[in-house]
This record gives C-alpha cells, sequence and structure tokens, in this order.
C-alpha cells in the first residue's frame, strides 16, 4: 500500500470529515482505516460506531474487511503490525496504540456488537424498539400485488378498468411513491379538477362544449368554396378535407380531420398549400391556411382536454384505491421499505415520545460514518441528521469526542429514482459543514482524484467522454496512481443486418439472427480469447448491462451451451423470472380461473406462448365473458388443464406444463425451472400440499436461484447499478450502444399527481417544459452511470458500439 497523506487526513478520528472521492481512490479502504483508529483510540466502544452503507452487501464487504483487519492486528508479528499501523497513520505509532491495535480482536470477540449496515437496517431496528405500530413483516411483491387488486376491486365495480395491468400499474407506482403524495390523499374530486385545471391551464370541460363553440364560428360555405377553387392545383389531401366538410364528417370525428392537417409524425405540415397555389389564388389560400391555424388550436385543446380528463379520472380512482392499499396493508401486519424510513422519522422528530428516542440514541452513537453518501435522498439525510443533531448542539450532556464522517462522489449519484440527486448531496454537506465549523470542532474537506485501480489509458478513454455539462457536477480529469500497468481498450461496432428467420444459413458460416444474437457471439469470442490468449482469469472478467434485456439473457444461453462458468449479481430471485411468472401464473389460474391477470400472464407464457396481439384480440371481443364463443380449442385445453389438475400433487402439475412447454425453453429457461421443480420437491417432502399454500411458501422463500456451474471462478455479470463499489481486470460493455440515448418516459409526475397519456399531453406548454427537464436530469444521469460503468476496469475495456 502506497502511503497517501490525503487518506490519512480522511480517517483522522477526530475531525468531522467530508471526502469527495472519485472512483478507485480507495474510499472503502479509507473507511477501515477510519474504523480502526476510532477503536484504537479507545474512547468509543465499538458498539457506538454506526456505520452506514448502501446496501447490505456492501455492509458485509465492510464488516468482513474489518474483522479480517482486526485479526492480523491480533496475530501478526510485531513487525508487520508496526507496518500495517505506520500505513494507517502515517506515522509512527505509539505504544499504547500498538496495544490497543493488539487487543481489538479479543474485545470484538467479547462484544461482536458491530452496527454496520443499511439505514433501512438501522431504521427498522428503531421501531421494533420503540415504535407502537403492531408489524410483523416486511411487504414482498407479491403481496403488494394482491393487495393493491384487492383494493382496485373494491373501487371499481365497473370491471373493465382492471382489465387494463396499466391500472394495476399506475396504483402500484402510486403505492411507490405513497410518501410523496400524502398532501393530496384526502382531497375531493372537485379540488383534484381544480389543481389539474391550473397545472394544465385549461378549462376540464366536457368535448362537446369545446367543439359546439367551434363548429359556430366557422364558415363552412366559404371554406368550401375556397377548397374547391384550390383543388385543381392540389393534392388528395385538399379533396379528402374537403369531403370531410361536404358531408359533415368533420363534425362526426374532429380528430381524423384535424389530422389532414398534421405530417405522419403529428407536427403541423408547414406548406400546408403549394407556394404556386398560394400565389395563383391568394384570398382562398388565406381562407383555408386560417382555417387550417384555427383547426389545429382546437385540435391542441382538445388533445390536452382529453389528456386532462383521463387524468383527473384515474388520479381520483388511483388515490382511492392507494387509501385501501394502505389501510389494508396496516391491518394484514405489513411494513413496507418506505414506511420503514418514514415511520423512523416521525419516530425521531414528531411523535410523543421523539425527544427520549433521541436522548437514547444520542447515549448509543458517537460516531457516524456514512458510505456511498450521493445515493441517500431526503429522508434519508433528515434521519441522519436527526441522529446526528446533538453532535453539534455544544449543551450535549456527553462529553466524549463525536464526530461525522461523509464519503462519496456526485459523479457516481446513479440513483434517481429512489430519489436521489448530487443537489441533495451538496445540500448535506452544506449542512455539516455549517454544523461542524458552528460548534468549533474540526472540519477537514478532501478530494480525491488518483485512482489507484485503472491504468492511465482507461481513465484517459473516459476523460474523453464524461466532462463537468454532461454529467452535472464539476469533473476533473482522473489521474492513476499506478503505472505498473497499461490499459488497452477495445471498441466494436454494431452493424444491424436483419435477416428473415427462416433464410437459408450458409453451413459454416457465422450468420446473426438480430443485433442480440451478433453481439452476444462477440462477446462470447471476446471473453474466450481473453481467457486464452491473454490470460485473464474468468472472475476478472465482467460484463456490464445498463438495464436487464433479452440481450442478457442471450449471452447467459450462449455462455452456458458453451460451458462458461458466469455468475449473474443483483436480484436474481427465482421469482423474477419471466418463465418462472408464466408458471406460477398458470398455478393460480387453476385455483382462480377468473383471476384475468393470471389469465392473461399464462397465455403469454411459454407454456401457451400466445402473442399479445392475439390475446388483445381475443380480449377486445369479450374473450373473458365469454369464452366459449370464441376460440374451442383453447377453451378445451384450459378445462383440461384444471381437469388434470384436480387431485395431483403441485409438483406432477408443474411436470405437466414442463412438457408443455418445453420445444420452446431455452437452456437457462429449463434450468431456472429445474431450480422451481426442486422447490416444490422440498415443499412436499415437509409434507405439505394445495396450490396457494405452496405459491405463499415459495415467495416467502425469496428463493435466489444458484447454479451448480455458478461457481466462484466465474465470469460476472450485472447491470451497471449493481456493479457499484466493485473492480475487475476486465469490463465489457454490452449495450453501450442505449447508454446515452434517453427513453422517453411513459408518464410524469408533476406537482403530486403522476400523468399519463403523454402524447396528449405534449399539448400543453408546462408540460413539455417538465418533459424537457426530465430528459436533462436523465441524461445527466445516463452519463454518471457511464462513468461508475468504465470505471470498474483495471487493464480491459471492451465496448459494444452501435455504428
Ligand atoms: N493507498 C493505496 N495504495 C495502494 N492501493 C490502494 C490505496 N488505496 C486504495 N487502493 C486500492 O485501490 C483500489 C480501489 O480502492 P477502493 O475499492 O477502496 O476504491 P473506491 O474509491 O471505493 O472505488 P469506487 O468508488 O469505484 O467504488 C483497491 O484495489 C484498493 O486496494
Amino acid at each position: 500500500m502506497n502511503i497517501n497523506k490525503e487518506q490519512i487526513r480522511a480517517s483522522d478520528p477526530h475531525a468531522c470529515v467530508y471526502v469527495s472521492a472519485s472512483a478507485g481512490t480507495g474510499k472503502t479502504k479509507i473507511l477501515i482505516d477510519r474504523l480502526v483508529r476510532i477503536l484504537i483510540l479507545g474512547k468509543s466502544p465499538l458498539k457506538n460506531i454506526l456505520c452506514i452503507t448502501f446496501t447490505q452487501s456492501a455492509a458485509l464487504e465492510v464488516k468482513k474487511r474489518l474483522i479480517n483487519k482486526m485479526h492480523l492486528f491480533f496475530q501478526c508479528s510485531y513487525e508487520q503490525l508496526i507496518s500495517e499501523l505506520f500505513s494507517i497513520f502515517g506515522r509512527e505509532p505509539q505504544d499504547w496504540e500498538i496495544d490497543n491495535a493488539r487487543r481489538l480482536y479479543t474485545n470484538f470477540l467479547l462484544a461482536p456488537n458491530l452496527k454496520i449496515g443499511t439505514l433501512h437496517s438501522f431504521c427498522l431496528d428503531l421501531l421494533t424498539r420503540f415504535s407502537e405500530k403492531n408489524f410483523k413483516k416486511i411487504i414482498n411483491n407479491a403481496e403488494q400485488k394482491r393487495i393493491i387488486i384487492c383494493s382496485i376491486y373494491k373501487i371499481i365495480s365497473h370491471q373493465s378498468y382492471i382489465k387494463d395491468e396499466e391500472f394495476f400499474l399506475y396504483v402500484k407506482d402510486l403505492v411507490e411513491h405513497s410518501d410523496l403524495i400524502t398532501p393530496i390523499l384526502n382531497s375531493s374530486f372537485e379540488e383534484h379538477k381544480c389543481e389539474l385545471e391550473k397545472m394544465f391551464g385549461i378549462k376540464l370541460l366536457k368535448k362537446r362544449q369545446l367543439l359546439t363553440d367551434f363548429y359556430k364560428n366557422i364558415r363552412v360555405n366559404d371554406i368550401i368554396d375556397a377548397y374547391n377553387i384550390v383543388a385543381k392545383c392540389e393534392g388528395g389531401h385538399i379533396s379528402e378535407a374537403l369531403r370531410y366538410l361536404q358531408n359533415g364528417g368533420f363534425k362526426k370525428s374532429f380528430a381524423k380531420y384535424a389530422k389532414i392537417f398534421l405530417t405522419k409524425s403529428g407536427e403541423p405540415r408547414k406548406n400546408f398549400l403549394k407556394s404556386a397555389t398560394v400565389n395563383l389564388y391568394p384570398d382562398e389560400s388565406s381562407i383555408i391556411n386560417e382555417h387550417k391555424e384555427e383547426v389545429l388550436k382546437y385540435f391542441a385543446h382538445i388533445n390536452a382536454l382529453e389528456a386532462g380528463l383521463v387524468n383527473l379520472r384515474l388520479s381520483y380512482l388511483g388515490l382511492k384505491a392507494l387509501k385501501l392499499y394502505e389501510n389494508q396493508k396496516i391491518a394484514e401486519g405489513f411494513i413496507s421499505y418506505a414506511d420503514i424510513l418514514n415511520d423512523a422519522y416521525e419516530l425521531l422528530t414528531q411523535s410523543e415520545i421523539s425527544a427520549w428516542v433521541r436522548m437514547i440514541i444520542d447515549q448509543e452513537v458517537d460516531h457516524v460514518l456514512i458510505d456511498e453518501a450521493q445515493d441517500l435522498n431526503t429522508i434519508q439525510w433528515s434521519i441522519i441528521k436527526s441522529i446526528t443533531e446533538e453532535f453539534f448542539s455544544g449543551d450535549s450532556a456527553r462529553q466524549t469526542e463525536r464526530t461525522v464522517f461523509i464519503i462519496g462522489d456526485y459523479k457516481q449519484s446513479i440513483f434517481g429514482f429512489q430519489g436521489a440527486e448530487p443537489e441533495i448531496f451538496k445540500n448535506a454537506y452544506f449542512y455539516y459543514k455549517n454544523a461542524t465549523i458552528h460548534s468549533r470542532k474540526k472540519w477537514v474537506e478532501i478530494n480525491l482524484n488518483c485512482s489507484y485501480r485503472s491504468a492511465q489509458e482507461i481513465l484517459d478513454f473516459t476523460n474523453t467522454y464524461i466532462s463537468s455539462g454532461l454529467i452535472g457536477c464539476n469533473y476533473e480529469e482522473q489521474k492513476a496512481s499506478n503505472k505498473d500497468f497499461s490499459g488497452k481498450i477495445e471498441e466494436v461496432s454494431i452493424g444491424y443486418k436483419k435477416l428473415d428467420t427462416d433464410s437459408w444459413l450458409i453451413p459454416g458460416l457465422v450468420e446473426y439472427r438480430d443485433k442480440n444474437d451478433q453481439i452476444a457471439y462477440i462477446i462470447l469470442e471476446k471473453v474466450k480469447e481473453m481467457i486464452m490468449k491473454d490470460h485473464v482469469s474468468a472472475e476478472e472478467i465482467m460484463i456490464l448491462f445498463r438495464k436487464r434485456s433479452i440481450l442478457q439473457q442471450k449471452i447467459i444461453n450462449l455462455f452456458i451451451s458453451d460451458n462458461i462458468p458466469i455468475f449473474l449479481y443483483g436480484s436474481n430471485k427465482l421469482e423474477d423470472y419471466l418463465i418462472i411468472k408464466g408458471f406460477v401464473a398458470t398455478l393460480k389460474f387453476i385455483i382462480k380461473p377468473h383471476d384475468e391477470l393470471s389469465l392473461m400472464s399464462m397465455l403469454k407464457s411459454k407454456i401457451f406462448d400466445l402473442s399479445e396481439e392475439s390475446i388483445f384480440e381475443i380480449y377486445t371481443k369479450g374473450f373473458f365473458n365469454n369464452l366459449e364463443k370464441y376460440n374451442k380449442a383453447l377453451i378445451s385445453e384450459l378445462n383440461a388443464l384444471i381437469k388434470y389438475a384436480e387431485n395431483k400433487s403441485v409438483y406432477d402439475i408443474l411436470i405437466f406444463l414442463l412438457l408443455k412447454a418445453q420445444s420452446r425453453l431455452d437452456l437457462f429457461e429449463k434450468k431456472l425451472l429445474l431450480a422451481f421443480l426442486n422447490i416444490a420437491r422440498d415443499f412436499e417432502k415437509l409434507g405439505r400440499a394445495g396450490i396457494a399454500s405452496f405459491i405463499r411458501w415459495f415467495y416467502d422463500l425469496e428463493s435466489i436461484y444458484k447454479d451448480e456451474i455458478l461457481r466462484e471462478s466465474a465470469v460476472k455479470i450485472m447491470t451497471i447499478h449493481a456493479s457499484k463499489g466493485m473492480e475487475s481486470d476486465a469490463v465489457i460493455l454490452a449495450d453501450f450502444c442505449d447508454i446515452t440515448k434517453i427513453v422517453q418516459p411513459k408518464s410524469i409526475w408533476v406537482n403530486y399527481y403522476k400523468l399519463i397519456h403523454l402524447k396528449n399531453l405534449r399539448s400543453i406548454d408546462k408540460i413539455n417544459l417538465e418533459l424537457e427537464s426530465l430528459k436533462y436530469t436523465d441524461s445527466l444521469e445516463s452519463t454518471r452511470l457511464l462513468y461508475v460503468a468504465l470505471t470498474r476496469a483495471r487493464k480491459y475495456l471492451f465496448i459494444c458500439k452501435n455504428e
């Protein structure tokens, strides 16, 4: 280890410290060093040090490294201990420091009380100890879904809404943002209407009312005359418009009429009339152009109105469903992750016992260390502030030295979807700086920018892609501390050649069915080359994705069939895989044939393999109410399934379904199903039975899929979010092509309201402004994501780029 003076200043246990540390500059090392130095100082016991990490795996890593360090101090030679302590203190250790360091491990064994974990686990502990609220369990996805659907059924007797999965997703999103919506939860229909009218800048009247005004003002005959005259020199769109006006069609379907004046992409046609026509018939042309403007104005207004009315109804019903959901969740003894934070905050600041709770916590915490501080959102900072408030009050009853340590990196702020933003981190920084200086404590600020991880070539490449303007915070070019090895960057451009699915392939020649196949093959070949030619070991290769996708699935399949060991990081719960969802839906269908959500996802799954279009078709024909009429073969298949399932065990039913789906399954799906079958067998071995009871048991298990080939020496496959804090020799970016492309949202949040129907909403200026700013923040975060991905690599970067 190199002695780095700034790292040593950062671990000074007498100062409150803020560290802004770029990727690879040693954040984790500093955190461990600081924990060790506080312990060696000997004034605060282990149990009084609170270390907050962003994820549970980070907490495990910190615990592991701290315990290893203490164990090393306990059993290493005297000389090694001196040298270890020298690298941490940056000076010769004193005798008492050496003695204390030796004793850390035994002290730990006597009282192994490590407060290292996520803020959620700290808050959960707080609630368990002090809250009077009665909760038994953290709610999981399946329970959440069940309660949302029940709540929707309770408010909507007219069930056509429920057929639409979109409404379920809408309410689910409200549930996930419920803390945000609290202020409008109890508003009446009229109040929502007023709010949305203000937001949209229009009155939410009936559409007919608006159009009546339009029809009243239009001089139909004048316009028909004008059309007739210019028709001689114009194209088909004029005769089409004429038809609509002559037979009154423009009243029946105003939208279709208005579309004559628009281009295919929905923009107003710039030159509706040719310039020759305008020169020849100036008067008629100006009548037509004025009319065109008028139509488009009304069309925009009607679009806004339709969007407004849809959103008004959705918000009203959605919020009602949300209230029912919240009540039912509490009645069943569930708590969500968001509730944990909100309830803990309330307990610490607004409850009758707040002062008492804070006093007890104050006795129990002397030092707070916050890792990945850029990823915390407002409520999380509020909780941390209330825990540390007494540190700076001046008249604290406690005389012990107490510090706050904040380490983070604006450039790695990539959890915007959880409410974290660089701005929030900046505010927290100012808060602690002011609080520390005002209470006359020592404040130290450190900026680390030299990477111990990556070769200079990797950092040069990163520097060309990243700049302050693109990531929304200060970016200084990064330098490598380690000059012992060099880096290599390769970029491949993927040409997209779509082939007919059943076109004849020349034997022996690699042809790709689509872009994803091509990328998957290129990556497989690259990994083989790295392992065979460059002697990179498999576990030192990391394949990163911006998001889970078909490409990821294809790569996994390809690697499995080529016997290259892989390890999937992140949330790889069995229940989250599409194929397992389809099987679970089928089990649900067997016990509840009228549950439309299960029926739909069963039909879509590989067991039935119906296309989206055919499901949509039978669905719109009223299939779900009138099964017999439309698809006899399917009905008899469904009946046969229900009949077969009578008196059969879950395991037997699953085998039956597996055989039915077999020809459509790929290798990876077969492995997943095998794991699922094993779970069913375990369930039966326990002497349990019943489909409903199996499904509940399966969800409670929250089983993580582990394959026998997922060994230690495996290529790691994960999303960039999951790769946070990790490093490896080689990094492959599989979907770089999409990295700066911003996906247009289907809905946005504006002032407590979740607005959908975005195509129509775009005719409202205020919404357009919101969308623009959203696009801007998304693009900044997308570049920060790229920064995180590039800086995981030590020596090799391999990037698949769109041409
Ligand atoms: N003083 C040092 N001398 C030598 N190597 C160091 C030093 N400090 C850290 N390192 C090494 O640099 C690498 C990066 O350190 P670490 O993982 O702590 O970085 P980080 O700042 O947490 O990175 P990121 O923000 O990307 O997660 C590690 O392999 C670590 O052992």
